[in-house]
């Protein structure tokens, strides 16, 4: 399936002004960061979906009664739906390792989760226990507090610092909870994660006042363009509402409602086939092809029997009748 976002007049001015704003919040030159961005010189972005819907989902269970028998099952899931990574609370780690045992599953850990507002610290050493426990993906919340107080070197060395804690093959999402962010916050966010090293920028703890919204999907995808991944998380709950987000740039579902968004997805694949199979039945049903060889063949023979017949009774009721008509020839 292919897909395209286009950068409208006003996304792209949108964009370039925030470069300029944190680019001097930074105290960086204007230039020097939009040379971090040259697909923002593009009108358009593409981008394709080759796999399964499966491995887009980051099956989540970060609820502060989760059991470890609700993430044993969490994982079995994982496995039996074949989902890219479970993510948990970081004290869960270890548990969810050795239910993953030598699965390829990921496993991604929350970090400063759910308010982002611990020290930098703290985000580092709870980074590193998870790892050392097993994590390979770390989802840390932003400094949202200290975005809105435009201190854009706390949030970047924040983030910065986070990244650098782990090895290179460690993918760390910034989680920028988009429901407290301004158009204009949410551009600056992206940023300040892709110079920070970010993997990627995700939308929502899924414990504040709201979740992904595709606009938010879409202009977080246009502003990181192939520098970072997006991850749509909280309130995504159905099949269709997970490929409006990858339709708008995300690589990443973060739901604690994987099963259902696969069954969803199956039962629409199934719909088709029945569909299909629907057609061909419809298109089938006047020709032969479609019916049982011996019937087939039955009926075959009696319509030549029949047309024998009444081939036979022509015949003879046209000898019969030329004999009226010429009784000589008869003789
Ligand atoms: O990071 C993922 C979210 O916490 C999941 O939120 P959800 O329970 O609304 O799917």
């Amino acid at each position: 399936m292919n897909f395209s976002l286009t950068y409208d007049k006003e996304t792209k001015e949108l964009i370039q002004n925030r470069i300029n704003f944190t680019s001097k919040r930074i105290n960086i030159l204007p230039e020097q960061l939009r040379a971090v961005f040259p697909h923002l010189l593009e009108t358009e972005m593409k981008f394709k979906m080759n796999e399964d819907i499966s491995s887009y989902i980051d099956h989540t269970l970060l609820k502060p009664d989760a059991t470890k028998e609700q993430i044993k099952q969490l994982c079995q899931e994982a496995i039996d739906n074949k989902f890219y990574a479970v993510c948990v609370n970081s004290n869960r780690v270890k548990e969810a390792f050795e239910f993953l045992g030598k699965n390829s599953v990921q496993l991604a850990a929350v970090v400063g989760f759910p308010l982002g507002v611990t020290d930098t610290n703290c985000k580092i050493f709870e980074t590193e226990t998870a790892i050392d426990n097993g994590a390979t993906e770390i989802d840390m919340v932003i400094n949202v507090g200290r975005l809105k107080d435009e201190e854009y070197f706390e949030v970047l060395s924040d983030i910065r610092e986070v990244v650098k804690s782990v090895d290179e093959s460690v993918k760390v999402k910034v989680i920028l909870e988009t429901c407290l962010l301004t158009k204009e916050l949410i551009v600056d966010a992206c940023i300040l994660s892709v110079i920070g090293g970010a993997s990627f920028v995700k939308t929502s703890t899924g414990f504040s006042q709201g979740g992904a919204k595709v606009e938010d999907v879409r202009l977080m995808k246009l502003v990181v363009g192939d520098l970072a991944e997006v991850k749509a998380s909280g309130g995504v709950r159905s099949y269709e509402d997970a490929m409006k987000m990858i339709a708008n740039g995300a690589t990443r579902i973060g739901t604690s409602s994987g099963v259902k968004i696969s069954k969803e997805k199956n039962d629409v694949k199934q719909n088709q086939i029945d569909s299909i199979s629907d057609q061909n039945l419809n298109r089938n049903s006047s020709s032969s092809s479609f019916v049982n060889p011996k019937i087939a063949l039955c009926g075959a023979f009696l319509t030549a029997a029949i047309s024998g017949f009444f081939a036979g009774y022509v015949y003879q009721q046209n000898s019969q009748n030329s004999n009226k008509k010429n009784p000589k020839k008869k003789k």
